[in-house]
């Protein structure tokens, strides 16, 4: 198989013989079962509808070997049915295979479903059956509801991989150094963040993953205001301008508010040796 990571725009849409079609917010385990469903000469048809935060756009393509292709929802949705597959098939001239999910619905009003897409397309239409993941099941949405409360584990399972996220180093109050920890200070802009708390991670600099972690959330302690910091342990890193990545593994407690420093530095440091543990105790 020659495909490696490939970019959509350096395959030729005339080579695809089958596709997936979706929003793929997420990359989950129940998406990569649909791509399983593909050939080797299959793709991704994206459907945007600008709401993506697990994976947005520019990072999806990350989580597959097949070729993605993006579509504006808001450019195809009004489409009535035989349009729509019109479409597909000015799209990839040699499209023989559809693999969508149970649920799956497109058009004008949503109105065409997978039996009208077994009906419209003259090709093979796979329809996948809900996948679910002990008694859960697996979509985008459910996933952005774990990660609102904190549930890192539950959500990696429903992903099948570390919940990641990507930002830029952004200078901080510079306390940290001084009265706490060294942190990298994060902006991120397009990714869902956790609950408030801190949480051991693992981050990603200049491709080199470390042991970390990381504290998400306001302030409350000193200036109030809302931060990203990640503390690698063991190591003293320097602010660099690279994009950094972090991999969410579990929270370890909630965002609290201390009575001074002497306090939340305390507490820093046992929330340091709960995550050495942890990585001790996983190797
Ligand atoms: C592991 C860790 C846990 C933290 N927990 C809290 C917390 O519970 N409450 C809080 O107000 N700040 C917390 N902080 C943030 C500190 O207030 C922050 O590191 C400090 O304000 C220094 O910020 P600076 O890096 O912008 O200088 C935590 C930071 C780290 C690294
Ligand atoms: N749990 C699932 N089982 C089977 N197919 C699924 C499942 N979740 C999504 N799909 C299919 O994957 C494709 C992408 O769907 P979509 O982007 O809506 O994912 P989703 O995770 O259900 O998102 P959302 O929660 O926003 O609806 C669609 O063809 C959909 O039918």
């Amino acid at each position: 198989m020659e495909m490696t990571k490939s970019s959509s725009t350096l395959v030729n849409k005339n080579t695809i013989t089958s596709i997936a079609i979706g929003g793929f917010d997420g990359m989950h385990i129940a998406h990569q079962e649909l791509f399983k469903n593909l050939d080797e000469h299959g793709a991704i048809v994206s459907i945007e509808s600008g709401y993506a935060n697990l994976t947005p756009k520019i990072y999806r393509q990350e989580y597959s070997i097949h070729p993605i292709y993006y579509y504006v929802l808001e450019n195809i949705k009004h489409l009535e049915g035989d349009q729509f597959i019109k479409l597909l098939k000015e799209e990839f001239p040699n499209l023989k295979k559809i693999v969508v999910g149970y649920d799956f619905c497109f058009g004008k009003n949503r109105k065409y479903c997978t039996d009208k897409l077994q009906e419209l397309f003259a090709g093979e239409v796979k329809i996948i059956d809900e996948i679910k993941l002990d008694d859960i099941a697996v979509h985008s949405r459910i996933i952005r509801e774990y990660l609102k409360d904190g549930d890192i584990q539950t959500a990696n399972k429903l992903l099948g991989k570390e919940y990641k996220i990507y930002g830029h180093q952004i200078k901080g109050q510079g306390l940290g150094s001084k009265s706490f920890v060294p942190t990298i200070n994060l902006k991120i802009k397009e990714f869902l963040l956790p609950k408030e708390g801190v949480y051991i991670t693992k981050t990603i600099l200049n491709e080199k993953e470390y042991n970390s972690i990381t504290f998400l959330g306001h302030r409350v302690t000193t200036d109030g205001s809302y931060a990203v910091e990640t503390h690698i342990l063991g190591e003293n890193i320097k602010n660099s301008n690279y994009t950094t990545q972090i991999k969410f593994i579990k929270k370890i407690r909630d965002n609290q508010k201390f009575n001074g420093f002497e306090e939340l530095k305390n507490q820093i440091l046992n929330d340091i040796e709960s995550a050495k543990n942890y990585f001790i105790n996983i190797y």
